[in-house]
């Protein structure tokens, strides 16, 4: 399957997981399952953009009072040739035609004296941002800090979210160590401490890695173990060997599959099902940067469809450096992004991180690119 193809029919498959009520202090980050409305007009009354005096009609004015933000004017209206000082924030009484900012202000013990001001200068009109009932922010969007400021000075103390989908990720491979320089024959485990932060990074939350021998049954033992996680993310047992029995268990619980290997490299052999009773299945090959790779191919639109976003649209960028060519398969390479151009950093083996991570991003290099077009780019959650 076409990369490209693999990554939105990851997103399709993905049915949101259940909304439920979060007080602003929990929705961080969190996915929006309504839109935020304006409940009242912003501004929710006259409101003046300047410290000075509010005036009615034509200078000099009388000075009748003060109104500061939070209060409100008690005499009622303003008559022409009146004035009250007035903060920035506080309702500019009725009747008020204009704010005389402080700077261009002469006072005179009870009176004030200023240039002519057009109507309406220096105040901000009711509902001039958003009238009552406006659509601000559509449900799918993230939860960022603007959107979270924007909820609360829209009155709302609670929202609608989808919260973080739950992953248990399964490290299988019986020639890991997770501790110290490994003995002969012995792999350090990079996976195990990765894919947590990925997971954290692209919406989701990790429960805490669970390892998994090679031997038969162990894989199916730790699915049956894994309990409420909407996803399990199996590491090491995507191809053909005889310790690799994802494939096997897949057919052997009638698993529905979504994905079979891509058309990329590295990371081929990933793959993504859903079991009988719902939960999805994405296999990651082992080398390690393949197993990054292909998280990015297939669990993160995952995550963004089980969360109820919408499928991050790529950037296109330029690209330097050495790039590999392929006719028929996309090539997924580590790049320095320097916000102009994208800079390969030399041909990545599948089982080496150190240019993915040193880099800024990853560039998706299409099959047939030729060297003066743009190429998509992977920017990290941050960049
Ligand atoms: N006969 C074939 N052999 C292989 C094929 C193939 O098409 N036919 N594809 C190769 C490709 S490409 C990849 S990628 C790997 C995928 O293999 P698995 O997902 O089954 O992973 P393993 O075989 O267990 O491990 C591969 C490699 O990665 C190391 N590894 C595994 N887990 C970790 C970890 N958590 N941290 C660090 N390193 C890890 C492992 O020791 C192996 O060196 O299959 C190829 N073979
Ligand atoms: O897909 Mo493998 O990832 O080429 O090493």
């Amino acid at each position: 399957m076409p990369w490209q193809q693999a990554r939105r029919l990851a997103h399709a498959s993905a049915r949101p997981v259940p909304a439920r009520p979060a007080d602003l202090a929990q929705a961080a980050g969190l996915t929006l399952a309504q839109e935020i409305v304006t409940r009242s007009p912003a501004p929710a009354f006259d409101t003046a953009a300047m410290d000075g005096f509010a005036v009615a009609g034509a200078g000099p004015w009388q000075v009748c009072g003060a109104v500061r933000a939070g209060t409100v004017f008690p005499a009622g209206e303003l008559q022409a040739g009146q004035a009250v000082e007035i903060s920035t924030g506080a309702p500019v009484p009725a009747g008020a035609d204009a704010v005389l900012p402080v700077e261009l202000a002469v006072r005179d013990a009870d009176r004030v004296l200023g240039p002519r001001l057009t109507p309406g200068r220096h105040i901000r009109r009711t509902g001039e941002d958003a009238p009552a009932g406006t659509r601000l922010a559509p449900s799918g969007s993230r939860i960022g800090p603007a959107l979270l400021g924007l909820a609360a000075a829209c009155g709302y103390d609670t929202l609608q979210v989808r919260p973080r989908p739950r992953i248990q990720i399964l490290v299988t491979g019986d020639e890991l160590v997770h501790h110290g320089r490994p003995g002969p024959g012995q792999v350090r485990d990079a996976l195990g401490p990765m894919l947590p932060s990925l997971v954290q990074d692209m919406g989701g939350q990790a429960a805490a890695v669970c390892h998994v021998p090679d031997r038969p049954g162990a894989l199916a033992d730790a699915f049956a173990a894994a309990g409420a996680a909407e996803v399990l993310a199996v590491t090491g047992s995507t191809s053909v060997g005889v310790t690799d029995h994802l494939r096997s268990l897949l057919d052997k619980q009638a698993a529905r599959w979504i994905v079979d290997t891509v058309a990329c490299r590295p990371g081929h052999p990933q793959l993504l099902a859903q079991l009988a009773d719902g939960r999805w299945v994405v296999g990651l090959p082992g080398n390690p940067y393949a197993a990054l790779v292909a998280a990015h191919t297939l669990l993160a639109p995952l995550l963004a469809g089980l969360a109820g976003r919408r499928l991050p649209v790529l950037p296109r960028v330029p690209l330097t450096g050495q790039v590999p060519l392929s006719p028929d398969r996309t090539q997924v390479l580590p790049v320095r992004w320097d916000g102009a151009v994208a800079r390969v950093l030399g041909e990545q083996r599948s089982a080496f991180l150190n240019g993915a991570a040193i880099g800024d991003a990853l560039a998706a290099v299409p099959a047939g690119w030729r060297g003066h077009e743009p190429a998509p780019l992977i920017l990290p959650a941050g960049l």
